[in-house]
């Protein structure tokens, strides 16, 4: 929790002005009650009017000044809890923008939206009453004690034998409310994990007419916080009637001890006016108390798992060294195995190296490994055992966005913008020349169906490509990562929505591109990597094969079986 004092730091004058306010404020109205003693027994009862007057002006001028210090603290409180929210909200942005996939993993996105919004608001809200209530509420109740202990000492002993009983209420109230939040924001992640599955798989959930088992789901979950929340509203509820119970005890006592007390004339009226507005001060005083109790209490909650972000150090950590090209083979793999968290190993000692310029293909059964190879050698993870050497340096060693601009990856999932064709294409990029545009789209083969757009390359892309079909989709991702010419392209089975006529003329196009810039192709076809130079068979994360096709369809078991499974012959390359 302490890392989150230092965004409270640059509000210091804030936390320190808001409060004063307050506090002037609170001696104000702590006053105005034996103010209104004096006049009723000196002014009233002696029916002196100007007594009277001159008390009613002097408080009425209180009271002003009273608002004028509140509106100040208002004010402080709403720019620090603000900007304490904003500059929280953009650090823990940031930090987690540094994370690796193993650290998205290890989280979960779900949790980590929820933590970015819902805990930084509680944290907010209660920046906001620490400066409004933290300094007043037990101010007001300590002062209108001391102030009922100078207008008179026995009956103030009636309001401070009340305190005890309320410590024990506010202290049973926390003890049983801070492990219920912690499980209900456990409930809410889950509640945004079905979310998020729901929106982003609406179409398969369609398909599949899975609609009731989905809102079953959801509404099992949603029945859940409801249970906890209802926990928690029981016993919320339970702490202001249990104060005020307290409290207006001691307020009966106060006033049958008062009238026995003025009946013998030890005692005058106005006095116990004053001691009745005192213990109403410290009623709501307390119930202001009790209400900061929840707030605390639901962002000690938040700022646990805030900071447990912000603590969390990135697994993977990237290096300052930048990639000098070496007459070394462009990517080696030296020993290398990886295991998701403490699962298997999803690959095993693997090594091998690709020369510069050479076309790679990766092939093997569905779950082989191919995707995992692929997201070492672009350090989303990091190898659990080996190494990984990019022109014979490390990569753990070398510069992110140097690692990231000679090898460039097209994923399986194609990710677009909103934004025009154009945009989607040069995204990060900045000077492109619309020749190289053009190149890029007339090798992936998107440039056909660009032109025929009414407004080709300026036509707008919805979110994530939403107005395209899957093969346009993959032809744009492809053209976008042909643009930034690197080293090392690599194509995870980047080109599967492309007909058999695409997918060989992206091939031939990609040959003669240039023989300098390497390729890795992932693909389940042997007819799309069957002419690369030479083919990797993964086979549980392990290396059944690596040769070129006529060699391995000759020498390697799977890679033949595969091979017949498709009706492919050797001499297809
Ligand atoms: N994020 C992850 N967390 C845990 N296990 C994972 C994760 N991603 C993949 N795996 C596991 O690692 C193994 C290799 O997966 P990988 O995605 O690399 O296979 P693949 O060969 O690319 O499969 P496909 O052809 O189906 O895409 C599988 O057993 C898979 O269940």
């Amino acid at each position: 929790m302490k890392e989150l004092l230092k965004y409270l730091k640059p509000y210091r004058k804030q936390c320190i002005i808001g409060p004063f306010c307050k506090l002037m404020e609170a001696i104000l109205e702590l006053l105005l009650p034996t103010l209104m003693a004096y006049m009723i027994n000196d002014g009233i009862m002696a029916q002196d009017q100007q007594l009277v007057y001159r008390y009613s002006f002097i408080m009425i001028f209180m009271v002003m000044i009273g608002f004028g210090f509140s509106i100040t603290c208002q004010y402080q409180a709403a720019k620090a809890s603000q900007g304490f929210g904003t500059d929280l909200r953009n650090a823990l942005f940031s930090h987690i923008t540094a994370f690796s996939y193993q650290d998205l993993d290890y989280f979960g996105t779900p949790t980590l939206v929820n933590r970015l919004s819902n805990d930084v608001n509680q944290l907010q809200v209660a920046v906001a009453m620490l400066i409004r209530l933290v300094v007043r509420s037990p101010f007001i109740c300590i002062g209108a004690i001391i102030m009922a202990m100078f207008l008179d000492m026995r009956l103030a002993w009636i309001l401070i034998a009340s305190v005890p009983f309320i410590i024990l209420i506010l202290y049973v109230f926390i003890r049983f409310t801070t492990p219920m939040y912690q499980q209900y924001q456990k409930l809410l992640d889950k509640f945004s994990s079905i979310l998020d599955d729901n929106f982003a798989g609406i179409r398969v959930i369609r398909t599949f007419v899975s609609k009731k088992r989905e809102q079953k789901r959801f509404q099992e979950n949603v029945d859940e916080l409801q249970v906890q929340m209802m926990k928690v509203a029981r016993l919320s509820a339970l702490l202001n009637p249990s104060t005020a119970i307290v409290v207006n005890g001691a307020v009966v006592i106060l006033m049958y001890q008062g009238i026995l007390k003025i009946q013998i004339g030890d005692l005058q009226p106005g006095t116990i006016v004053a001691f009745i507005n005192y213990a109403s001060s410290i009623l709501l005083a307390l119930i202001a108390i009790s209400n900061l109790i929840v707030i605390f209490t639901k962002a000690f909650a938040s700022g646990k798992r805030v900071s447990e972000v912000l603590r969390y150090s990135p697994g993977l950590v990237c290096g300052n060294a930048s990639l000098q090209e070496k007459d070394e083979p462009i990517v080696c793999f030296d020993h290398v195995s990886f295991s998701y968290g403490k699962g298997d190993a999803a690959l095993s000692d693997l090594s091998f190296s690709i020369r510069k310029g050479e076309s790679i293909g990766i092939i093997g059964g569905t779950g082989a490994g191919k995707t995992t190879l692929i997201s070492l050698l672009c350090h989303f993870y990091v190898p659990t055992e080996g190494r990984i050497l990019l022109y014979g340096q490390d990569i753990t060693t070398l510069r992110s966005s140097d690692l990231l601009s000679h090898v460039v990856l097209v994923p399986q999932v194609n990710e677009l913008f909103s934004g025009t064709i154009e945009e989607n294409i040069c995204f990060g990029l900045s000077n492109v020349s619309k020749a190289d545009i053009e190149q890029a789209l007339s090798i992936s083969q998107a440039k056909e169906f660009v032109d025929e757009l009414p407004k080709g390359m300026h036509t707008k892309i919805e979110r994530g490509g939403a107005n395209l079909s899957g093969g346009q989709k993959q032809r744009l991702c492809i053209a976008r990562a042909i643009l930034r010419k690197p080293d090392l392209l690599i194509l995870d089975d980047a080109s599967s929505a492309l007909d058999f006529k695409s997918d060989a003329a992206l091939r031939k196009a990609l040959k003669a591109m240039d023989t300098q810039m390497s390729r890795i192709m992932i693909s389940q076809r042997v007819s799309t990597l069957a002419s690369c130079d030479r083919i990797i068979v993964l086979d549980n994360g392990e290396m059944a094969g690596f040769a070129p096709h006529k060699v391995l369809y000759d020498t390697c078991e799977i890679y033949h079986s595969i091979c017949e499974s498709q009706h492919v012959e050797r001499g297809i390359a």
